[in-house]
């Protein structure tokens, strides 16, 4: 995608040196668009942990970078495998993460040691491009649905989100963005309700910054407010990503996404999830009990970060001291609440049959 007319992937390899590997830190926007260059395994890993990159398929991708990174220094046996299993436990809910390192391995294994590096490199290199073909179908797919909205009544089209499921979450595209960039880009007459998704604000800070550099028309809300505006036929559709689907449609999301999903319920508003098939854990069956859902520092719930009337960055402590936090990161929507999933080969049922119909390698 575009910022200030200049294309961007959310991650690059370093064209002059053709090897260090750049993301955008992702816990500086919308702030300032720093650029940080990673050279190693740790801060790679350091990266994926303290969010500077985040979202499902990007920090799959950029874990496969990583390794690339980190066989640069060993390409070992002992080492490879070292490497790929730290990487992959950097974050546990995402299931790109895994699916990335594991197909990493799959190829390097049987990859004399002195072309480990150069084969690492490209196998990262596909796993992006592909992300990209992928989020871009998925953004066809889900034009379709917005279209068919415009085209019953005059207006906006409202369409709600929870987190931040666009470019900057996946190498490109995004993936419930993604339909919003191209009916916007079509002329459909778009509108986002964009839920500030507490307690690190992903939605406030990611989705609005992408949405406004974009041009499409959006307005931050509180996360408790979708149930309200559901309620007076404010809200077309609500369009999420996903960090992991279970092989008969559980969602797992970022926190809160539960309850939007069972306000949309209540008031008959559509509920659609767009996901690449890397986000697919044809496992597992029962999101609920199966998918690890992360716990992270009760510092983000305790803590805010923004901008000050001096245009400081700075972190203020929202609770009294001594008050406990919890804060699981994600939680699961069942199935039974989802309306269907956007996927890069199409719509289906959140359904083991309608996966199963579009992917029917994985019987
Ligand atoms: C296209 S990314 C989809 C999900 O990864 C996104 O909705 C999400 O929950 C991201 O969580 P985050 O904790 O910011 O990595």
């Amino acid at each position: 995608m575009k910022i200030d007319n200049v294309s961007y992937r959310s991650v690059w390899v370093d064209a002059d040196d053709g090897w260090s590997v750049h993301i955008f830190d992702q816990t500086r926007l919308p702030w300032s668009l720093d650029i940080l260059r990673l050279t190693g395994r740790d801060q790679v890993a350091h990266a994926i942990r303290t969010m500077q990159v985040r979202g499902a398929p990007l920090i799959g991708a950029v874990a496969a970078y990583g390794l690339a990174l980190a066989l640069r220094h060993d390409s070992s046996d002992a080492a490879m495998e070292r490497d790929a299993a730290l990487l992959a436990a950097t974050r546990p809910t995402a299931v790109n993460l895994a699916w990335a390192i594991r197909r990493m391995l799959t190829r390097l294994r049987t990859t004399p040691q002195a072309d480990r590096v150069a084969a690492a490199y490209d196998e990262a290199g596909r796993i992006c491009d592909e992300d990209v073909i992928q989020n871009e179908a998925i953004g066809r797919q889900g034009l379709e649905l917005i279209g068919e909205i415009a085209a019953r009544r005059p207006g906006p089209v409202n369409i709600l989100t929870h987190c931040n499921a666009g470019w900057i979450a996946t190498v490109d595209w995004g993936t419930a963005l993604a339909p919003i960039y191209m009916a916007h880009d079509r002329g459909i007459d778009v509108h986002v309700w964009v839920d500030e998704t507490r307690p690190r604000n992903q939605g406030a800070s990611l989705t609005a910054w992408e949405l406004g550099s974009h041009g499409v028309k959006h307005t931050v809300i509180a996360d408790n407010a979708g149930g309200h505006l559901m309620q007076h036929g404010q809200v077309d559709l609500v369009i999420v990503g996903t960090d992991r689907v279970t092989r008969t449609g559980d969602v797992a999301n970022k926190i809160g996404t539960y309850l939007k999903a069972l306000a949309a319920r209540d008031n008959n508003v559509p509920f659609w999830v767009a996901l690449p098939s890397t986000t697919i854990d044809w496992t597992i069956s029962d999101g609920v009990s199966e998918i690890p859902i992360e716990e992270r520092d009760g510092r983000e719930v305790t803590h805010i970060q923004g901008r000050d009337a001096e245009g400081r960055v700075t972190g203020v402590q929202l609770v009294p001291d001594g008050s406990p936090a919890a804060n699981p990161a994600f939680d699961v929507t069942p199935a039974r609440l989802v309306t269907g999933l956007i996927t890069e080969r199409g719509r289906c049922p959140a359904t083991a049959d309608g996966l199963c119909d579009l992917f029917p390698e994985y019987v």
